[in-house]
């Protein structure tokens, strides 16, 4: 059987009257069909007492990324400049899901926006707009750049810490990422371990420590290239490996129990 993955959406407005949608990108529906080999579950972002009963029907769960910001109430950070986009329905279901995904031992791969759900869902902080930091890179792309290859092609390098999963699958000690964001990492979250650096030192991936099983963000967008990047691709190979990990241990339980 195939795993069921989760994929975590945002409320966005569409079509002639703005009527809010829960959506989530083309690009994670194809890559949990592609590499990943699921079935692409798209979660609503339908508040926290939604959580464990979607969780009990997933074998895997993909936090996605988002033009809008976790909620800086969220992390005790200073109000948004005027015109950041939030995202109050999301937060209020990603976070808990996070948190219950962890616990309960579901595979989790979190991107971009999702990193930083998963920092603050774990206790940590977010700068809001890391340019604005002495010393500190424009890790943005902007909005108004619609050649997608462009948008989306390898904006700077990332060192990545020896003899982590990053640096295994890529046999490298860095690698080049897209980078389509504003916020990083500030503090980070107590169970967190940073795996990865840009140049300016913003953390570009993270492991979720003694977690039952796979649950890692990276900051960089894997989506937009497992076609053609070999790194990319084996990112979401190996949380498809903990994803089918996790149906065979919920099949066996459920043998058991009909014994
Ligand atoms: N808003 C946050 C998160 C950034 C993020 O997830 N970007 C993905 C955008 C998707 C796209 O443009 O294709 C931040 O700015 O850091």
């Amino acid at each position: 059987m195939r795993p069921m993955i989760g994929i975590s959406c945002c409320v966005k407005a569409f079509g002639t009257f703005n009527t809010p949608n829960h959506a989530a990108s083309d690009s994670y529906v194809k890559v949990v069909m592609g590499p990943v080999g699921g079935i692409p579950a798209l979660i609503p972002c339908a508040g926290p007492d939604c959580v464990d009963d979607v969780l009990a029907r997933l074998d895997g769960l993909i936090m996605t990324g988002s033009r809008s910001n976790v909620w800086p109430e969220y992390y005790g950070g200073p109000p948004h400049l005027e015109g950041t986009p939030e995202d109050h329905q999301r937060d209020a279901t990603t976070l808990p899901l996070i948190r219950a995904a962890i616990a309960k031992g579901i595979p989790l791969l979190a991107i971009c926006r999702g990193m930083q759900e998963l920092n603050v869902a774990l206790g940590g902080s977010l700068d809001q707009r890391i340019q604005d930091l002495d010393g500190r890179m424009d890790h943005s792309t902007p909005s108004d750049q619609h050649i997608p290859l462009v948008r989306t092609g390898k904006a700077h390098g990332v060192r990545l810490k020896p003899n982590t999963l990053l640096a295994r699958l890529s046999n490298a000690e860095s690698i080049p990422v897209n980078s389509l964001h504003n916020q990083g990492v500030q503090k980070l979250a107590p169970s967190l371990v940073a795996e990865a650096w840009a140049p300016d030192g913003t953390v570009e991936a993270v492991r979720v420590e003694g977690a039952k099983a796979f649950a890692m963000g990276v900051q960089w967008h894997p989506e937009y290239d497992w076609d053609r990047d070999a790194l990319s691709r084996s990112i979401f190979e190996v949380f498809a490996e903990a994803c089918r990990a996790h149906v065979d241990a919920r099949d066996g339980r459920k043998l058991q129990a009909a014994e």
